[in-house]
C-alpha cells in the first residue's frame, strides 16, 4: 500500500492550481441518471471516489466517457448518459465504501419510479444517518420500505408528486437528494432550511442548465416547480473550496506564500476569516486567493457549522495548523461525533490536545516532530500531511487511499511548490 513521505521544514511559495471540488462532483454525476441525454462535466477531479461513482452509474445502465486523462492533465471531462436504467439498485459494497452513493437514491427514484439503495450505516467520523433523507423523500411523495440493510422507494404510478418539507436540521446530502428527485415531479415542491452549501447551488445551476425550474438558489427555500423531461446539458464543476482550505493550512503553518489558483474567496468565506483570525494574510487577486504568513500564528476558537459556517471538512486542517499557533485554540465539532480521529496521529507527532465531548483545545507547541502516522479518513488524513510540511524530521502518513479520495495529485501539487514531499510503495 502506498504511503506519503514528508520532510518538514520547506516553505510553501507559488502558485497552486485548485481541482474541481469532490463534493461537488458526486451530487452532479447522478444528475445525469434524470434524462436520457448526455450530460457532459467538465472539471472533474482526478479522484478515486469520481471513478468510483462512474462504477456506479455503469452499474445502473449509464455509459461513461472520460477524456482528459492525459499525465499533467488537471480537469478531466466525462461525458455521461443514462440512455435507460438496466438497474435500479446501489448494492451494500458500492455504498459502504462511498457514502455519497446514497445520493443515486433521488434521482432514480425520479427517473424509473422505483429504487433500492443500501443503507450506509456508519463510518470513521461517526454516524452518518439517511433518516432526513427519506422523509424528505416521502414528502414529495415517495413510497418507502426499509428492510434487511436497503431501502426501497417507489413513485406511485411512476412519478413523484412534489410536496413541502422543512429540515429540522440542515442536512447537505438530504438536501442534494430531494431537489434531483423533484425537478421532475408532476406538482411543485417547497424545500425549507434546505442547506446552503456552494455544492447544493452548484447542483442546481446544473440541474437549471437541464432545464429544471428551480427558484431561491443559494437560500434555504427552494421552491422547485417539476417539468416533464429534463435534456442534456454541459457543466463545469466548481473549485474545491476544502481543497483550497487545506493548502491555504499547509501555506500558512509553513510561513509561506502561495497563490491558490482558481480558489472563489466568495465560497470560503469562513475558512478565510478564520485564517485572518490566525494572523494569515489573505488577498483576493483575480486568479485567485493568496495566502500568506510570516511564521507565527494567534490561536483562533472556531466552531464547526452548515454553511456559511466554518465547515467541518475544515476542521482537522485548522486543527495541525493551530498546533503551531502561539497560545491555545478551542475547537467545537458540531455535526460529527466522532470527528477527532486526528488528534491520537497529531499526539504523535507532539502536538498536545485535550478532546472533551465535542471540544477540542489546541494548545500550541514549538514545534512538531515527524513520525509514522495513519488516519482512517480523509480530512484527518490531511492535517497528518499539514503537520508533516512544518515537522522536524521525517513523517510517513499511511493509508493514501483516504487522501486519493479527495485530493487530486497531492504530492504532486505539493513539490511545486517546494514541498519535499513523495509517494512510495511499500516495496
Ligand atoms: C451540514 C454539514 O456540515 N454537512 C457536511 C456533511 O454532509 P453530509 O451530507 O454527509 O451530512 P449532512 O449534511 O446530511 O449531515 C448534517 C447533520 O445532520 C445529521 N443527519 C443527516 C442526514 C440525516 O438523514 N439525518 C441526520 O440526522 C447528521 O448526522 C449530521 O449531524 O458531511 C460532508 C462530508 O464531511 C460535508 O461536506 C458537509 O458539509
Ligand atoms: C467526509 C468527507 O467525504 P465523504 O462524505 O465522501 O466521506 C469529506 O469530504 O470530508
Amino acid at each position: 500500500m502506498d504511503r506519503i513521505i514528508i520532510r518538514g521544514g520547506k516553505r510553501l511559495e507559488g502558485r497552486l492550481p485548485i481541482s474541481g471540488a469532490k463534493n461537488a462532483a458526486l451530487t452532479l454525476m447522478p444528475c445525469a441518471l434524470l434524462t436520457d441525454e448526455p450530460l457532459v462535466l467538465r472539471n472533474l477531479p482526478r479522484l478515486a471516489d469520481v471513478d468510483g461513482f462512474g462504477h456506479l452509474l455503469n452499474q445502473l445502465g449509464a455509459s461513461t466517457k472520460l477524456e482528459g486523462t492525459r499525465p499533467g492533465d488537471f480537469g478531466r471531462v466525462m461525458t455521461i448518459r443514462a440512455g435507460s436504467l438496466t438497474s435500479t439498485e446501489a448494492p451494500y459494497d458500492i455504498v459502504r465504501k462511498m457514502r455519497a452513493s446514497i445520493l443515486v437514491l433521488g434521482p432514480t427514484l425520479a427517473r424509473a419510479g422505483q429504487a433500492r439503495v443500501s443503507l450506509p450505516g456508519g463510518c470513521a467520523i461517526g454516524n452518518r444517518p439517511i433518516d432526513l433523507h427519506l422523509k424528505a423523500l416521502e414528502a414529495i411523495g415517495a413510497e418507502l420500505e426499509t428492510a434487511a440493510g436497503y431501502v426501497t422507494a417507489r413513485a406511485p404510478g411512476g412519478r413523484l408528486s412534489g410536496g413541502r418539507y422543512r429540515f429540522p436540521v440542515v442536512s447537505v446530502g438530504a438536501t442534494e437528494n430531494v431537489v434531483m428527485a423533484a425537478v421532475t415531479a408532476t406538482g411543485t415542491s417547497v424545500i425549507e432550511n434546505a442547506a446552503r452549501e456552494p455544492e447544493i447551488v452548484d447542483l442546481c445551476r446544473c440541474l437549471q442548465a437541464m432545464g429544471a425550474r428551480i427558484e431561491g438558489v443559494g437560500t434555504e427555500r427552494l421552491e422547485i416547480e417539476g417539468v416533464d423531461r429534463l435534456h442534456g446539458a454541459t457543466y463545469a464543476v466548481m473549485p474545491d473550496r476544502i481543497e483550497a482550505g487545506s493548502y491555504a493550512c499547509a501555506a500558512a503553518v509553513t510561513g509561506g506564500d502561495v497563490l491558490l489558483v482558481g480558489a472563489k474567496a466568495d465560497e470560503m468565506r469562513a475558512t478565510l476569516s478564520a485564517l485572518r483570525e490566525a494572523g494569515v494574510v489573505v488577498e483576493e487577486e483575480r486568479d485567485g486567493v493568496r495566502v500568506r504568513a510570516d511564521g507565527r500564528l494567534r490561536p483562533v476558537n472556531l466552531t464547526t457549522a452548515p454553511y456559511p459556517g466554518f465547515a467541518t471538512d475544515m476542521q482537522a486542517q485548522f486543527m495541525a495548523m493551530l498546533c503551531m499557533a502561539d497560545g491555545a485554540s478551542v475547537l467545537e465539532e458540531t455535526i460529527f461525533e466522532n470527528r477527532y480521529m486526528h488528534v491520537p496521529e497529531l499526539g504523535r507527532m507532539g502536538a498536545d490536545i485535550r478532546v472533551r465531548g465535542r471540544t477540542a483545545v489546541v494548545h500550541g507547541v514549538g514545534k512538531l516532530t515527524g513520525t509514522q502516522v495513519m488516519a482512517t479518513d480523509l480530512r484527518a488524513s490531511m492535517s497528518l500531511i499539514i503537520a508533516g510540511l512544518v515537522a522536524d524530521g521525517e513523517t510517513q502518513v499511511n493509508r493514501v487511499y483516504h487522501l486519493d479520495r479527495g485530493y487530486e495529485r497531492l504530492e504532486e501539487k505539493l513539490q511545486a511548490v517546494g514541498a519535499d514531499i513523495e509517494r512510495a510503495g511499500d516495496g
